[in-house]
């Protein structure tokens, strides 16, 4: 069904690091027919214990885990909605995606060049969330204009549309606040997903540490107060780690990652807060050929609520 995790940040915060990782772990865990898609997109297995679980049982001859596919898309730069730095092709390849994972930098390292010369992850986080709401804000007022006129036949689809915009989206991306944080019903949630917009999409924050960044580091703690403000999660990873860590051997990789008191790499944590994202729900079926892992969309609406409120206990993260 090809869900698509698009992995968007700053430019030179460690996506591709992530990415690079992400995608030589799908290549070693599956031989994946199209595990390269595109050169910068890439199909993953999404790691489940229950399902080692059942095989561990059943034996089967093969394995097959439910995948998701990763996009890793370049930097994006402060004026990118209007432009700046190719920004209108990176948030077009954003706008194809399913779900965000937002890449912000956690770590010091003055070899690392940070684009804006200081290690903020708030105030990085705030520039991408800025040109993001700034671009769905010209897809909203584009739309406006185009509604009003068939509003006016007495179009009732474009009625609604007209008083989305005008009484809560553009008033909503007007104070640069994300559409998923927006209460809407679900007559308007199905009108909201035929506008594509960027900041609709579920969103989760990857705090990129260093290697010793898990404990006591302010702009970990920076990043994780404020989502949990937004209901979004935070998975801390050291992307840096991961990429070493999955080019180790089976063997050697499992004594690594417990003498630094791992037990999978970071790597599954990020798969499974995507997966979870977009609210997607496993099932298994299970013969002597193969024990297999399919996906499901498990998401319904009825009342009132935000876009896509957070799936976790406040404070409560999958690190
Ligand atoms: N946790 C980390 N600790 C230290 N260095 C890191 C860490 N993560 C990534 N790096 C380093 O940061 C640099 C930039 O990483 P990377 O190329 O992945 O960034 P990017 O976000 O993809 O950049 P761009 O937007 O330009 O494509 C690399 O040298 C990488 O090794
Ligand atoms: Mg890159």
């Amino acid at each position: 069904m090809g869900i698509k995790c698009g992995i968007v940040g700053l430019p030179n915060v460690g996506k591709s690091t992530l990415f690079n990782a992400l995608t030589k772990a799908g290549i070693e865990a599956q031989n994946f027919p199209f595990c390269t898609i595109e050169p910068n997109a890439g199909v993953v297995p999404v790691p489940d214990p229950r399902q080692d679980k059942i095989a561990a049982i059943v034996k089967p001859d093969k394995t097959i885990a439910t995948t998701m596919e990763f996009v890793d898309i370049a930097g994006l730069v402060a004026g990118a909605s209007k432009g700046e730095g190719l920004g209108n092709q990176f948030l077009a390849n954003i706008r194809e995606t399913d779900a965000i994972a937002h890449v912000v930098r956690c770590f010091e390292d003055p070899n690392v060049i940070h684009v804006a010369n200081a290690i903020d992850p708030l105030a990085d986080i705030e520039i991408i969330n800025t040109e993001l709401a700034l671009s769905d804000l010209e897809s909203c007022e584009k739309r406006l204009q185009k509604v009003v006129r068939t509003a006016k036949s007495g179009d009732k689809e474009s009625v609604a549309m007209k008083s989305l915009l005008e009484d809560k989206l553009l008033p909503h991306l007007n104070e640069v606040q994300p559409v998923r944080s927006l209460m809407v019903n679900d007559t308007e949630a199905e009108l909201i997903k035929t506008l594509h917009l960027l900041t609709a999409k579920p969103t989760m924050y990857i705090a990129n540490v260093a290697e010793d960044g898990f404990e006591e580091n302010p702009h970990l703690t920076a990043v994780e107060t404020l989502a949990a403000e937004e209901g979004a999660q935070v998975v801390a990873i050291c992307n840096k780690l991961e990429e070493e860590i999955i080019e180790l051997e089976e063997d050697e990789k499992l004594e690594f990652l417990e003498t630094i008191g791992m037990e999978e790499p970071g790597l599954n944590r990020v798969i499974r807060a995507a997966y979870q994202l977009l609210d997607l729900q496993t099932y298994f079926t299970a013969g002597p050929k193969e024990v297999r892992a399919w996906t499901s969309s498990r998401r319904h609406r009825s009342t009132s609520r935000p876009c896509h409120p957070h799936r976790f206990p406040k404070g409560v993260y999958p690190r």
